[in-house]
């Protein structure tokens, strides 16, 4: 498990470790770690510039860029504060570190020589105590970056929300980030993720011992959590998933939910639904069965149409209306979200993405909100509708997050495993059986959200590495993808 904890707790931690170290030891160790990864990024005769804020950030920049010039690299320094940290600047200008001032809104002649010579430029501008934004001086210095050089984050990219929750600062997209201690938020939450670049966790002592905010699981973390049959199991003890999906004129759900279940290796599945896709499903799923009866779990509302009157379509919306009402836990999907009330007792895990959270939330609150609204500050909206509805929020996306409701106290997970070619139609009913099929198991909605997430990713890579995949051959890529999981040697990361 990667865990990411909340900055106020990683200050608290720190504070506590440098009570027990003598004074600035931590931000040697971090700026130690800092200058080891630096300096495998860069030629012997290459350049490397740190630009500096006016925090401890600027200070691991500081002590980074002297213990590089120590071991002979070319360094330079542009400092973007005032103010920046007086003892890391005596040590680089101690060091031999050509230190220039560009605290203008233009970058000055000498910052814009020094960063045209950049082979490796490190951004220690803003850290943990950084306010979403990147100052003027600093965003004309980072402007003039070449395009060829590499450019690595202190702790985190300048400007971006170190809680991770705001999308739309101006900040820093950094090729490589190194963090201390521990990950936070902004390293893994889709609002801030996409400017971490390659994330590298230097061990500087600290501990803690907070329950973090946000978690993701690792390959190891899916082979340990996947549901494994042994001699005793039979197909009822495995999980048998019931799937109200489809209608007259959407059959595709249908078959695509039952097909990603039964890869994923659900006991059984019972299928509900109009005459049309149950003919369809009986036809090319020939293990799932027709008609309701006992599950362990729903997946409820892929290719269902709450507002189809016809005989057919009533009858589809009344079964689904039934599922919700079982008291079995659920998975929400598309159609199904519109028949959402308020809060549930069933472990329920919901399945939207960015646009039908939106309509959802503004279903329950009242409140007009868009698609957009959602994508800027999609953690808050999805514990919101957690939180509105006593349910577990799998909002998908790049990165997929699942978000518990807050009174559980769970961490947040984030899942980025997935291709952009996943981004197609039917895609998301695949996850949904994916989903159910854990549900059915006995997993919580939280690890079966989260899991799906993951293995739905590794078998979108899986169908077609590097290009199209359609959403048949991602449910047909589960078996492998689960063999192979379950393949890897205990404690492997
Ligand atoms: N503590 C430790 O033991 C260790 C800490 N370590 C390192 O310290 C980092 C945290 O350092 P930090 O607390 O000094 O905060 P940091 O992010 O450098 O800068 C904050 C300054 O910037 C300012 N400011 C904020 N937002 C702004 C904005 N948008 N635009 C403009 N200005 C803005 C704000 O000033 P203000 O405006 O609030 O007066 C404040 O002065 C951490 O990430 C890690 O790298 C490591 O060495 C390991 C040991
Ligand atoms: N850019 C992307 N990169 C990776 N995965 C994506 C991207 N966009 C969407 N996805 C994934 O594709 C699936 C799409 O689901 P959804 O929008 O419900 O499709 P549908 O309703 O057509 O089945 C989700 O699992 C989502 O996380
Ligand atoms: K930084």
């Amino acid at each position: 498990m990667i865990d990411a904890y909340a900055v106020d707790d990683v200050r608290a931690a720190e504070e506590a470790a440098m009570s027990a170290l003598p004074e600035g030891e931590l931000m040697q160790r971090a700026a130690a770690g800092l200058a080891e990864v630096v300096a495998v990024r860069v030629a012997r005769d290459g350049h490397v510039v740190v630009v500096v804020g006016g925090g401890n950030n600027g200070g691991d920049a500081l002590y980074a860029a002297a213990r590089l010039a120590e071991r002979g690299f070319a360094v330079g320094a542009v400092t973007v504060s005032g103010h920046p940290h007086a003892r890391g600047l005596a040590a680089a200008l101690a060091a031999g570190v050509e230190v220039v001032e560009s605290t203008g809104e233009s970058a000055t002649p000498e910052g814009a020589r020094l960063l045209a010579a950049a082979d490796v430029v490190v951004d220690g501008v803003l850290g943990i105590g950084g306010r979403p934004g990147l100052p003027p001086a600093a965003r004309a210095v980072f402007d003039l970056v070449p395009d060829e050089a590499w450019l690595v984050a202190v702790d985190l990219p300048s400007g971006a929300d170190p809680s991770g929750q705001d999308s739309s600062a101006d900040r820093v997209f950094a090729d490589e980030t190194v963090t201390f201690g521990v990950a936070k938020p902004v390293h893994l939450l889709p609002a801030t993720e996409s400017a971490v670049g390659r994330l590298t966790v230097v061990d500087i002592g600290l501990e803690v011992d907070t329950v973090p905010a946000v978690q993701r699981l690792t390959h190891d973390d899916a082979a340990r959590m996947w549901p494994v049959p042994g001699p005793g199991d039979d197909k009822y003890s495995r999980g048998v998933l019931g799937v109200v999906a489809g209608g007259e004129h959407y059959t595709g759900a249908a078959l695509l939910s039952v097909t990603s279940a039964v890869c994923a290796g659900v006991g059984m599945v019972r299928y509900v639904g109009p005459s049309t896709p149950t003919a369809l499903v009986r036809a090319q799923v020939p293990e799932a069965v027709m008609g309701p009866g006992r599950v362990q779990a729903w997946v409820v509302g892929p290719g269902l149409d709450a507002e189809d009157d016809s005989e057919a379509g009533r009858a589809q919306v009344a079964a689904a209306r039934e599922a919700l009402a079982s008291g079995e836990p659920c998975v929400v999907d598309a159609g199904a979200l519109d028949l959402l009330d308020g809060p549930r007792a069933a472990p329920t895990l919901l399945t939207p993405h960015a646009g039908e959270l939106a309509r959802a939330l503004s279903r329950l609150t009242g409140r007009e909100l868009t698609r957009a609204q959602v994508a800027g500050t999609p953690v808050t909206h999805a514990r919101e509708l957690a939180d509105r509805t006593g349910c577990t929020v799998l909002l998908k996306g790049s990165t997929t997050l699942v978000v518990p409701a807050g009174s559980s106290r769970l961490p947040i997970r984030s899942q980025a495993d997935a291709p952009a070619w996943l981004a197609t139609a039917g895609s998301g009913d695949v996850l949904a059986g994916l989903a159910g099929t854990l549900l059915a198991a006995g997993l919580s909605p939280l690890d079966a959200g989260s899991l799906a997430a993951l293995v739905h990713g590794l078998a979108g890579h899986a169908a077609n590495p590097g290009g199209p995949v359609r959403a048949l051959a991602v449910a047909h890529g589960i078996p492998g993808v689960v063999a192979g999981l379950l393949e890897r040697p205990p404690g492997r990361a």
